[in-house]
């Protein structure tokens, strides 16, 4: 069976990831979604006031959170527990953001309350060492970003690829079924296919797609790096 690669967009609180815009930037992941089925998973992550009108209008595209809170429902002003994202529709949610991080203990309990009520994790590290650190609690998927390179454009598989293979080699040593998706200044085709030789399963992206005049070209763009079509 072939890999399926993962092109994760965070769509953080860009002026496209809400409401006409995001719908436009869903549109178009869905798009490439269904081009690329069986070779690349599109996962988006819109702000969470979006997930429930976002989730609603999919097929294929796999809706995240972009943050859930370490807490259980109750009187927890302003927070979000997992069980609000799934509620509204969400299939899982990114962790520990460098934009929005926890402790260890923190991330441990959220992977945790996530598996119990059925969503996926995908969990942000900024060095390979976190990485291997968050592998033992067997997420989803585990993405390395160094925190410096995001938002930049200068990509992460090419300033850094020690950074990619390190955190690869120590994930597979702790947790060997956790696939390893690399982030930070990915824009380019030839960003995600330098990922993919490195040994990265996808790549979680922002910028390059919510700051687009055309977001489909470039998430086809990058789906086309991580999976050439032949
Ligand atoms: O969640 C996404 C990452 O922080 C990467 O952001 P970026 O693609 O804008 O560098």
């Amino acid at each position: 069976m072939r890999d399926v690669y993962i092109l994760a967009v965070n769509f953080k609180v860009y002026p496209s990831a809400f409401g006409r815009r995001a719908l436009e930037v869903v549109k178009a992941a869905e798009r490439v979604a269904r081009e690329f089925e069986g070779t690349v998973s599109v996962i988006i992550a819109p702000p969470h006031t979006e997930i429930a009108r976002i989730s609603s209008s999919v097929e294929r595209v796999i809706v995240y959170a972009q943050h859930v809170d370490p807490v259980e429902p109750g009187a927890h002003t302003g927070s979000v527990p997992v069980e609000a994202v799934k509620e509204a529709g969400a299939r899982g949610s990114l962790v520990n953001h460098s934009e929005r991080k926890l402790r260890l203990d923190e991330i441990e309990r959220v992977v945790e309350r996530l598996k119990v009520v059925g969503l996926e994790q995908l969990v942000c590290a900024d060095t390979p060492r976190a990485a291997a650190a968050i592998a033992v609690f067997e997420p989803t998927y585990v993405a390395v970003e160094p925190p410096e390179l995001i938002g930049t454009g200068i990509a992460v598989s090419r300033a850094k690829p020690e950074v990619v293979t390190k955190a690869v080699e120590s994930v597979t040593r702790v947790s060997p079924n956790v696939p390893v998706l690399v982030g930070a200044g990915i824009v380019s085709r030839e960003d995600a296919r330098r990922s993919v030789e490195l040994g990265a399963r996808g790549v979680l992206v922002a910028s390059a797609v919510m700051k687009a005049a055309d977001p489909y070209a470039k998430m086809r763009e990058l789906a086309e790096g991580l999976a050439p079509r032949r």
